[in-house]
């Protein structure tokens, strides 16, 4: 691509973020961009743009030889990955924020993107305005990057402060979330952890050069969150968050979840609150490093979006070199959780998942306990997609050692935290 050429731009929804990027382009002269089109689905709908712009047709955008760039914003991930692989075939660079659909569907976009020797840039799909991808693609193109973990989903995070922070009912949270734009159209994605396993997936890819699908990766959300959870967080000076995690093990291999934790004040993570994200990388030689940003919204996400226009204007490509590399990382459930379960009556959990158990509290309303699960077992058991029970990770939650431990000592441990 030219750079001394105004890029013509086919932009997909003007939703949040699509007008967003309208009005943010008209005032990034600099940028030497402009919206030739907008394909929207409503043509009925009033706009804060000219009429002649609109149309409800993708071919006058996917078709256009003018057009170099299509943006593609739709909150639909069926319709956008249709979008994405005919502009892709058509030789047309694309800069996306649809992370459900770049999930979803990485192997057959990287195979698009080779075929046709077209750019694929999707900087806001992960963490809106922080550029967690580039970074991991650029500055940690090596193999000492130990970990990340972060929060990645903007709404959710939005409501935990306003439930815990400022009294909030989860119900009126989660409106505010939605008014101020930072949830997805189907909310269930950003609360049941699917938003940030979307994400994480793609992380992998950036990070390990894992290719996974999000449904294989161990995930839950904030929907089972429980007064006697928050109680117990305010007692210990722990904060509630939703956390993405990947953990290069001592084995080599990686594991990767997007579960709630107990944050202690220590962690970087402690003081992101609202739609803020944040992430701590981790690498053999830097130690850590904390990226922090506005994860959601309709600026954040515009700054993430124009910054991949703008660096498909000097020809930028992701080079996925960590999947070209000889050493294969992969995906490992072989390790234990440290969790902190709460639930109404011991009828809903099994207590022989439990590797350890070190607490044990009941109350007239709630029990909870504190114990140490086989990630396989917590993945298995039936209580965990329990809507009653509640798991939380506690701080430094993943222990490696194959602990072998015996039914003897097992009982033992749950005699001590007083279950019969
Ligand atoms: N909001 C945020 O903070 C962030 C959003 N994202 C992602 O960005 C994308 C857009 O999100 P957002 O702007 O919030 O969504 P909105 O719901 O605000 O807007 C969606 C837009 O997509 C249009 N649309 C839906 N289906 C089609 C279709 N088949 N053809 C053409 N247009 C279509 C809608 O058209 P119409 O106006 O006619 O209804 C609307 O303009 C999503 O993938 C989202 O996950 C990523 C990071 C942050
Ligand atoms: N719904 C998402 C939007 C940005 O990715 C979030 O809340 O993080």
């Amino acid at each position: 691509m030219k750079h001394d050429k105004v890029l013509q731009i086919g932009l997909f929804g003007f939703g949040v973020v699509g007008e967003g990027i309208y009005k943010v382009l008209h005032q990034t002269p600099s940028l030497n961009a402009l919206i030739k089109k907008v394909c929207i689905k409503h043509a009925e709908k009033e706009r804060n743009a000219p009429a002649a712009l609109f149309t409800t047709d993708y071919d006058e955008i996917l078709n256009d030889p003018g057009i170099d760039i299509v943006v593609e914003l739709i909150d639909d991930a069926k319709e956008a990955f249709t979008i994405v692989r005919t502009a892709l075939k058509n030789k047309k660079s694309v800069v996306s924020a649809n992370k459900k659909m770049i999930a979803e569907h990485l192997p057959e976009l990287l195979q698009l993107q080779e075929e046709n020797e077209v750019s694929f840039l999707y900087e806001a799909a992960v963490c809106g305005s922080i550029p967690i991808i580039r970074n991991l693609e650029e500055y940690y193109d090596n193999d000492l990057l130990q970990s990340i973990c972060g929060i990645v989903n903007g709404s959710t995070n939005y409501i935990l402060t306003k439930i815990i922070d400022e009294g909030l009912t989860y119900v009126e949270a989660l409106q505010k979330a939605q008014q101020l734009g930072f949830a997805e159209s189907n909310p269930a994605l950003d609360v049941e952890g699917k938003d940030a396993t979307n994400k994480l997936t793609i992380l992998l890819a950036h990070a390990y050069g894992i290719i996974t699908r999000p449904e294989e990766l161990l995930h839950l959300g904030i929907t089972r969150l429980h007064s006697t959870d928050t109680r117990y967080a305010e007692e210990k000076a722990y904060q509630v968050k939703l956390t993405a995690q990947a953990y290069k093990l001592s084995n080599g291999k990686v594991a990767a979840f997007v579960l709630p934790q107990f944050v202690k004040a220590e962690s970087q993570l402690h003081g992101v609150k609202n739609e803020y994200n944040g992430v701590i990388i981790e690498s053999k030689l830097a130690d850590k490093q904390f990226l922090y940003g506005k994860g959601a919204g309709r600026y954040p996400t515009s700054s993430a979006v124009i910054s991949d226009i703008s660096a498909l204007s000097y020809d930028y490509k992701y080079e996925y070199k960590k999947l070209n590399r000889k050493e294969k990382y992969a995906i490992t459930t072989s390790y234990y959780l440290k969790v902190f379960v709460s639930f109404n009556d011991w009828s809903e959990v099994n207590k022989w998942d439990f590797e350890q158990v070190s607490e044990f509290h009941s109350t007239e309303n709630r029990q909870y306990l504190l114990g140490l699960i086989h990630v396989e077992k917590l993945k298995n058991a039936s209580w965990f997609n329990d809507p009653a029970v509640s798991v939380i990770l506690l701080p430094e939650s993943i222990i490696e050692k194959e602990a072998i431990i015996s039914s003897s000592l097992k009982k033992v441990s749950l005699q001590l935290a007083g279950i019969n």
